[in-house]
């Protein structure tokens, strides 16, 4: 459900205990809760690194005692090989163990995230939703949430054994022969030297310049393809074309630059922990020290066989670090989801008293923080329906969307029924209010769901009743399996239709306040006809306000409000302002112009308000 749609009551599954309250975690204290099983996981990989190197050290060992000079005692051999072998069996033991924990961490963290982000999005304000599109919104909960299975599934681990094996590695090849292990090292001080090579402020530029000619090409892109048919229907598609092909010739020069400076550092740095280079640099050390008789040949061999893993930890970095920050940055997008303030629920909500619906010095700002709604004071009383009017930009979806409470007033108050909105529980004011607007957006559910989804225990009948009214019915009988066609998986609604259903939704939830943004964007005659007849069927106590786009509708109005620049600057019955010869009556005769000259719909000539 989106902020545009219409949100009657509905029910809303219980929110985990800390929902909505806690502070947003970072990494750290959302693991917090699990220190214990990270700390196990941590352990068991490190005591499994430790075993694995086992293998390693036993097949030193037999090769010392198969070199050393007389026979071999048999029963020592096979006592270092079984102990070898116990090695690797423990070490696939516990890495498993830790694996399998990890995961189930993973999968206890990803579902505690996403329960704390269903119990935030629950209760942010349903118009923070409209600025975000439910694909940026989907990524967080989705796409974000699995980012983090890296960091807590594979990272620890990983690190673990890319740090610990080297470290015991390294403590037994200095017990061996110290200056063998110093030459050893020289590949891995090889390649740090050249990482700050990698920092310098020209490659760091370059970094940067990449980046942003990858957001280019990435925007130029989703504008190329989401726009194609509007450029195509204006003849415009060559510029589009030329827009992306520019986007995508800047990206190529800037990655040639970017590889050819930084392919030469990273293969140096791939060269100097290469295995060929690692033996070939042990070797020749080896070697020297064995042919002056500084060294026994046989303590070549752990040499050989663990210096290879010397260079782990400067790879394991290299590959991490890249999933670390991925990791970092949707850690952040979810901080960022988690820290909208939710709208407050009132602790004793208060009960209405009559649905007389009252804006008392309404002041209302987005986060940009410009006024766009400046000092309203208006009543709608019960029966009368009001229509809004005033140019683009004027602030009309902003007022009606403070009556759904999709945001509060900065300052002043909406009242229903004598009660302020923030008093009252979203319960009791779904149950009053039902809203249709402009961009609906349905369930990817049966359609009679769609319909039924303010009165879920609504008869067939009802339904039926419903979407007849809304002059919907013979299309839902059309489609491949009725009422009980699925949208977007059975069949496609046009924007007209899925408004008409909309309206029957509204007509279902039979609230005694309803707030119509009337159809300009799909006014086809049938969907406008649905939206009067449903307006004319209402029973006579109800409130309602329409964004009024046609004139018929503005002509049947009890009460029209003018608003300009976030002010009401006229209101009265139609036919009173016509006489008052003002604002309003400048803006019917140049929509009935437009109206004449067929680019809005208008009333016909003659045609004046009651
Ligand atoms: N989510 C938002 N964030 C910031 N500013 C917004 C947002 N939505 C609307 N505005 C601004 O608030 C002002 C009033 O917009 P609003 O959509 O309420 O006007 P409107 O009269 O309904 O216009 P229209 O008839 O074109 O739909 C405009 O200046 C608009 O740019």
């Amino acid at each position: 459900m989106t902020a545009t749609d219409l949100a009657p009551a509905r029910e809303q599954p219980a929110p985990p205990p800390d929902a909505g309250t806690g502070s947003a975690p970072g990494m750290t204290g959302l693991l917090r809760p699990y220190g214990w099983a990270f700390a196990a996981v941590v352990l068991l990989q490190m005591v499994g690194a430790v075993a694995g190197l086992a293998p390693l050290l036993a097949v030193v060992e037999v090769g010392r005692v198969l070199l050393s000079p007389g026979p071999a005692d048999p029963g020592h051999v096979w006592a270092v090989v079984t102990a070898g072998a116990a090695g690797l069996l423990v070490r696939l033991l516990l890495t498993a163990a830790s694996s399998g924990i990890g995961h189930v961490l993973d999968g206890e963290v990803q579902l505690t995230l996403r329960r704390r982000l269903a119990a935030r999005l629950g209760r942010v304000p349903i118009g923070w939703f409209s600025r975000r599109g439910s694909g940026e919104v989907a990524k967080v909960v989705g796409e974000d949430v699995s980012a983090v299975h890296p960091f807590i599934a594979h990272a620890p681990g990983e690190l673990v054994s890319a740090f610990v094996v080297p470290l015991v590695s390294l403590v037994y090849l200095f017990a061996v022969d110290w200056r063998l292990t110093l030459i050893t090292l020289i590949p891995v001080a090889l390649a740090v030297a050249m990482v700050p090579l990698m920092m310098v402020p020209a490659r760091l530029r370059e970094q940067e310049e990449f980046d942003a000619a990858m957001g280019r090409i990435a925007d130029s892109t989703v504008e190329f393809v989401q726009g194609i048919a509007v450029v195509k229907a204006f003849g415009g598609a060559e510029r589009a074309h030329r827009t992306f092909i520019r986007a995508a010739d800047d990206f190529v020069d800037v990655f040639v630059r970017w590889v050819r400076n930084m392919s030469l550092i990273a293969a140096a740095m791939q060269l100097a922990l290469s295995p060929p280079f690692v033996l070939l640099v042990v070797l020749i050390g080896g070697a020297a020290l064995i042919t002056s008789g500084g060294m026994a040949p046989a303590d070549l061999l752990p040499f050989l066989l663990l210096g290879l893993g010397l260079t782990a930890p400067v790879a394991a970095l290299g590959h991490g670090f890249d999933d670390l920050q991925a990791a970092r940055r949707a850690v952040s997008r979810i901080k960022d989801v988690l820290e909208v303030p939710p709208l407050p629920e009132p602790a004793e909500p208060a009960s209405p008293r009559g649905h007389r619906v009252e804006l008392r010095d309404v002041r209302f700002a987005y986060d940009d923080g410009r006024e766009v709604l400046r000092g309203i004071d208006l009543v709608l009383e019960p029966g009368t329906v009001t229509a809004l009017v005033g140019p683009s930009g004027s602030g009309k979806s902003t007022l009606v969307q403070l009556l759904p409470r999709f945001f509060d007033p900065v300052s002043g108050s909406v009242l229903l029924g004598g009660v302020d909105l923030r008093e009252l529980g979203s319960g009791e004011l779904y149950r009053m209010v039902s809203f249709v607007f402009q961009d609906v957006r349905l369930l990817r559910a049966p359609v009679a769901d769609n319909i039924a989804l303010a009165v879920p225990h609504a008869g067939h009948d009802e339904v039926v009743r419903a979407a007849r009214l809304a002059g919907i019915h013979d299309r839902i009988l059309e489609l491949p399996r009725g009422y009980d066609t699925v949208i977007g998986d059975d069949a496609r609604l046009s924007g007209g239709e899925a408004q008409r259903v909309a309206v029957a939704r509204a007509l279902l939830a039979d609230t005694p306040v309803l707030v119509l943004d009337e159809a300009t964007a799909f006014a086809d005659p049938q969907t406008e006809q649905a939206v009067r007849r449903a307006l004319a069927t209402l029973d006579g106590d109800r409130t309602v306000l329409v964004i009024a786009h046609r004139l018929e509708t503005v002509a049947d109005a009890d009460t029209v409000v003018m608003l300009e620049n976030g002010s009401i600057v006229e209101r009265g019955s139609p036919a009173e302002l016509l006489a008052r010869n003002g604002r309003f009556a400048a803006f019917w005769r140049s929509r009935r112009i437009a109206g004449a000259a067929g680019t809005h719909g208008g009333p016909a000539q003659g045609d004046e308000p009651r």
